[in-house]
């Protein structure tokens, strides 16, 4: 699904936000994991059942009212090989209930390597004359650090398949400065990671306006949002850092465009642990997660208009 899809999925629902599905443990209601582990045992394939049926659940309770899920696949990989399984099943499931995926990987290597990550989470294995997709997901997170030759390697699949990417551009964290907003002959690194769009998307409008080159701009950082939204007005922006990173509605607005679009807002563990919230134990977990989606599409829709 293109750019121009999650655009249509954002208008028809009225919401420009993102589901984070970073499950550990300590996020899945007691009764889940305990079902699981009298199955399975205390073992990892008792962990990555008790995720699957997690995310499954979210993405039921969430389907027809939120666009897109953000499964961070390091929550995956702490599963090992079920942890795979798990987030490709995720992925279609996702996928079956029309919703838009982002595969928050935020990778890259040298151009050949960079190819194989590509191929993985956008494009295909090719297995003889087959191309078989492997998590097939609509777009991911990249880091530009080793530069244009690691970039390439996704466009290549963006330009093939209509995927997206989102490029680390200002992330949330609180040592982002560190290196983002260094002096960079005269401009902050973030400026001139910004600044590369121009070439990176050629070639990658959607008849939405918006390109298939995205940014991740952190929603802790609203002075940048503001810098970066005016060097690259028609990339779409990830936005994470609203909810458990302390960010709230009136730090998202700058990186909005006129017309209402041009960002989704995430949240992963405002959503994944509202039921922390309700003090039923987590009986209540999809409803939670529901009542916390619908009151943060209200608060980032209020805070844009
Ligand atoms: O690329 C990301 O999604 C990302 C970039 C960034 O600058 N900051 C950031 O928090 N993230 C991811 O966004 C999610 C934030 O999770 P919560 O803080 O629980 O909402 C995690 O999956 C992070 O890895």
């Amino acid at each position: 699904m293109s750019v121009q899809k999650l655009v249509e999925c954002i208008r028809q629902k009225n919401n420009p936000t993102v589901a984070g599905l970073d499950a550990r443990l300590e996020y899945i209601p007691s009764f889940i994991v305990s079902q699981c582990v009298e199955r399975y045992g205390e073992t990892l394939e008792a962990a990555a059942a008790a995720m699957q049926q997690f995310n499954i659940s979210l993405i039921d309770a969430l389907h027809d009212i939120v666009p897109a899920i953000k499964p961070q696949a390091a929550y995956y990989e702490l599963l090992g090989p079920k942890g795979a399984e798990v987030l490709k099943n995720t992925i279609d499931y996702a996928h079956e209930k029309g919703m838009y995926v982002i595969a928050d990987i935020k990778r890259n290597d040298i151009g050949a390597t960079a190819s194989a990550y590509a191929e993985a989470y956008l494009g295909c294995t090719k297995v003889g004359d087959k191309e078989l997709p492997v998590y097939n997901a609509d777009s991911c997170t990249v880091n530009a650090y080793l530069g244009t030759d690691g970039i390439e390697p996704f466009l290549k699949e963006c330009r093939a398949r209509e995927k997206a990417i989102y490029i680390l551009v200002k992330t949330s964290n609180p040592s982002s400065g560190e290196f983002q907003n260094r002096d960079m002959e005269g401009k902050p690194l973030f400026v001139r990671v910004a600044e590369q769009f121009a070439k990176w998307g050629e070639g990658l409008d959607t008849p939405s306006g918006y390109n298939q080159v995205g940014a991740v701009v952190g929603a802790t950082y609203p002075e940048e949002q503001k810098i970066i939204r005016s060097i690259i007005p028609k990339a779409y922006f990830l936005v994470p850092g609203y909810g458990a990173q302390g960010a709230t509605a009136k730090d998202i607005a700058n990186a909005f465009n006129d017309d209402g679009l041009g960002a989704i807002v995430n949240s992963s563990r405002g959503i994944m642990c509202a039921w922390k919230k309700t003090g039923k134990d987590g009986a209540d977990f999809m409803e939670a997660a529901r009542a916390e989606a619908i009151r943060m599409r209200d608060d980032i829709v209020s805070a844009i208009r």
